[in-house]
């Protein structure tokens, strides 16, 4: 687990929280858990704050998006954190040379092994924050879509095979599949959170009590986020052990909001693949791409291999 990248002096931090109306700073530790941005935990004497600097995967152009969506769904009843304003009305900072925010506390605690009723809930928030987003105007492009998963795949390329023998052939024939079967503008478009992982919701007992982590946030295929979803939560960490329980919960919590047709039904496991082969390829990169030694702890590709093969079967022949 990494902790802190940056390195904010309590000087710097005092300096920095003068410009917000948030009292004056009590503690501040650094957040152990997350690996994009460097996180602390910010007390004053007027309450708990989080403070989020931005290493280099967020784009700070990007910011101003995450920050509209994060204003637009708070405004509407959802459990997200806003950044705090300071007092010129702005929400985007730097300090210490990064583009840096001071956001809202949400109480609760991500879960590593979701119950079908946590999964219902969750679920369901997912299909809130779909409908909230029905109004919002601006877009973002998925920096993680569809269209740059072969030049991805290519960049990784018979390296994949150091990973695991057979990697390459049964990622790039996946990857064939998918691509010549993705639904693209046949499926409804909006706002989705893109990455919403166990880690990124904070639950209190069944209640879901945060989404947090909207860095992925962008505009595409609205079930692609559920299908991401899906993924994330019904396997244990290894890839393996698929909960029914817990996949039915979530389309069930989510179907409050937006029952699925029968053509999003049906393309239920294609979108499903499709999130297999985007987070194994992000996650192969990295993996390539980080020595064993350094400080992050590299996700496992194969976790994600294993999934897809429960998607698609006929896709992982050697790999997994
Ligand atoms: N608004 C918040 N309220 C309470 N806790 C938070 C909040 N934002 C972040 N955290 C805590 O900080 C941790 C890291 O946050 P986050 O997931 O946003 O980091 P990250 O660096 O983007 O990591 P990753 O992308 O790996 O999940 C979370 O697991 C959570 O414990
Ligand atoms: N959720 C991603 C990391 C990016 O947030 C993964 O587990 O591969």
């Amino acid at each position: 687990m990494v902790a802190v990248y940056t390195h904010v002096s309590a000087e710097a931090l005092s300096a920095f929280l003068a410009r917000y109306d948030v009292g004056e700073l009590v503690s501040a530790k650094g957040i152990a858990e997350g690996v994009e941005n460097s996180n602390y935990l910010v007390d004053t004497t007027r309450g708990r704050f989080i403070l989020t600097l931005y290493e280099k995967r967020v784009a700070a152009d990007d910011l101003p998006f995450f920050m509209a969506l994060l204003d637009h769904l708070d405004a509407k009843g959802l459990p997200v954190p806003p950044a705090i304003k300071d007092r010129d009305g702005r929400e985007i900072q730097e300090l210490a040379g990064r583009p840096a925010c001071l956001i809202k506390f949400l109480s609760g605690v991500s879960l590593s092994h979701p119950t079908p009723a946590q999964a219902l809930a969750a679920g369901e928030a997912m299909g809130a924050m779909h409908r909230a987003v029905a109004d919002f105007a601006p877009t973002r492009a998925n920096s993680m879509g569809v269209e740059t998963w072969r030049p991805l795949f290519e960049r990784c390329g018979r390296s994949l095979d150091d990973i695991a023998p057979g990697l390459y052939d049964d990622l790039g024939k996946a990857l064939e599949s998918v691509l010549a079967r993705w639904p693209g503008d046949a499926l409804d478009r909006g706002a989705i959170h893109a990455d919403l992982f166990p880690d990124n919701v904070l639950m209190l007992g069944d209640q879901v009590a945060g989404l947090i982590d909207f860095y992925f946030a962008c505009t595409d295929i609205r079930v692609y986020d559920l299908a991401v979803m899906h993924s994330a939560w019904s396997f244990d960490a290894q890839g393996r052990g698929f909960d029914a329980g817990v996949g039915d919960g979530l389309i069930a919590g989510y179907e409050r909001h937006f029952p699925l047709s029968a053509f999003e039904r049906a393309q239920f496991n294609t979108l499903a693949s499709g999130a297999c082969i985007r987070f194994a390829l992000s996650r192969a990169w990295d993996w390539l791409n980080t020595p064993p030694d350094a400080l992050v702890v590299r996700k496992d590709p194969l976790a994600y291999v294993r999934r897809l093969k429960h998607y698609d079967p006929e896709l992982v022949k050697r790999s997994a």
